[in-house]
């Protein structure tokens, strides 16, 4: 039935607006913009490499602040495009240390968009450009993205301990002198939440004796053990981070790029490193235990909507919207001056080169969202034991 109310002017605004965001050209500007400015990145990051051997506390400065250039654009099309805020449940009294201290984030892995959460916290306490994760290998090929991440020296592992330990040991020792403060982010369960996944998972709790988990998948301990372990003295603290969204929000990369608004909600609670055991098997047990509460907390935020203790919505800083516009406006620059050389010329050749060159990243960057999509997810954890 139509409404008889006439909509105003400013809902009208409102409407144009949303419209433009979910429009083909619109998204083929920004992913121009991202995967040019991307590539000049690396090429930067490249360009240090001499720099590395002669100063490299100076070399990695130099590319936190390009993976910053990199990394911001996309915390400025969550939260200036599609307009998301995200909310932080949190002790006040920690609050005041986030980012100013290193620390492991342990984080839930349920959603497309965990890491663009992730990274837009890390933006707004000023550790993006030195953030890091422990991912699985398959990532550090992805053009641009996985390019840039060699040089922010992430940790990437096969998740085959055997094949994994002596390398895994190593990139994190380097990071004990590492220049700029820095969450290194570990999701314990391994891969995406998948009802298959978590059903294999359940199964191996099971035969451990260990409580069923209904939210998570049963976290994977080796992998935060060698991490506490080999960052003592260099980490503060674990962030024991959940993250859920209201209103049973299934939030995608697509979304945001089409300007979807999405009402993500963090809690956070911080644990001095000191009060986690030293001991293999005691380690491992407090995490599971650590993770029996988290599951906890997802319950009680699908009954009430809500985490536990105050909440706070950070102010979203500037610099990444700056640093979006900035390389948007030096990147269609020339691109306006080619197409209009492209119509003077009237070239039937250089009109489907450049038709073909939209095209390509159209689909190049349509290949990179498709690695956030769950359905994609790999076949890591099932069947039982499969790594
Ligand atoms: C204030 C705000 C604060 C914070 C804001 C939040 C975040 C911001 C922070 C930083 C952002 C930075 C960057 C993010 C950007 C992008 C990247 C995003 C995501 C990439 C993430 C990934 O790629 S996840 C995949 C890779 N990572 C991992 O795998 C890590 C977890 N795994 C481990 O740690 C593992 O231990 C391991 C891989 C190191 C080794 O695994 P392995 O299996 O060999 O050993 P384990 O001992 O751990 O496990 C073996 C035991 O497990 C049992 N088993 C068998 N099958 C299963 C199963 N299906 N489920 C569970 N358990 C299983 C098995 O039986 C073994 O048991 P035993 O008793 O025999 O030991
Ligand atoms: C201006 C903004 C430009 C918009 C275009 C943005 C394009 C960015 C595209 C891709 C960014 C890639 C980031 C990849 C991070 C994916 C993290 C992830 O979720 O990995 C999955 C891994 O944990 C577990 O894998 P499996 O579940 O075992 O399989």
């Amino acid at each position: 039935m139509s409404s008889h109310f006439p909509i105003s002017a400013e809902e009208g605004k409102m409407g144009l607006v949303q419209w433009l965001k979910g429009q083909f050209l619109c998204h083929l500007v920004i992913c121009y913009g991202f995967l040019v400015s991307g590539l000049l990145v690396n090429l930067l990051q490249i360009c240090t490499l001499p720099l590395w051997p002669i100063n490299k506390q100076l070399a990695r400065r130099i590319n936190c602040k390009l993976g910053y250039c990199l990394t911001s654009q996309s915390v400025a099309l969550l939260e200036w495009w599609s307009g998301t805020e995200v909310v932080l449940y949190t002790d006040p009294e920690n609050y005041r240390l986030y980012g100013k201290e290193n620390a492991i984030v342990v984080l839930n892995h349920n959603f497309e968009i965990d890491f663009l959460c992730g990274w837009t916290f890390c933006d707004i306490f000023g550790v993006l450009g030195a953030s890091k994760c422990l991912a699985k290998k398959e990532l550090s090929y992805l053009p641009v993205i996985g390019w840039m991440w060699y040089f922010l020296e992430m940790v990437f592992i096969k998740r085959k301990w055997e094949e994994d330990k002596r390398n895994f040991v190593q990139s994190l020792q380097n990071l004990r002198d590492y220049p700029e403060n820095f969450w290194f982010l570990l999701h314990c369960e391994g891969t995406r939440f998948t009802e298959e996944k978590h059903q294999v998972s359940m199964e191996v709790a099971e035969k451990k004796g260990l409580p069923k988990l209904k939210h998570h998948l049963l976290p994977r301990t080796k992998g935060f053990w060698v991490a506490v372990q080999n960052l003592r003295g260099t980490v503060a603290a674990v962030y024991c981070c959940t993250l859920n969204f209201r209103n049973n929000e299934t939030p995608t990369l697509l979304g945001v790029l089409n300007g979807e608004k999405y009402h993500p909600d963090l809690y956070v609670r911080r644990i001095p490193l000191e009060s986690i055991p030293e001991d293999e098997a005691e380690c491992s047990a407090w995490l599971h235990k650590l993770y029996q509460e988290k599951d906890k907390f997802q319950e009680d935020y699908s009954q009430t909507g809500c985490f536990p203790g105050p909440k706070v919505t950070p102010p979203r800083r500037s610099w990444a919207l700056i640093n979006w516009l900035g390389w948007t406006c030096l990147l269609l620059y020339p691109l306006c001056l080619l197409l209009v050389q492209l119509v003077k010329s009237g070239s039937i050749l250089t009109i489907l080169a450049t038709v073909g060159f939209c095209a390509a990243v159209s689909v190049g960057v349509r290949w990179m969202i498709g690695q956030t999509e769950i359905k994609r997810s790999s076949s890591y954890g099932v069947p039982l034991n499969n790594k």
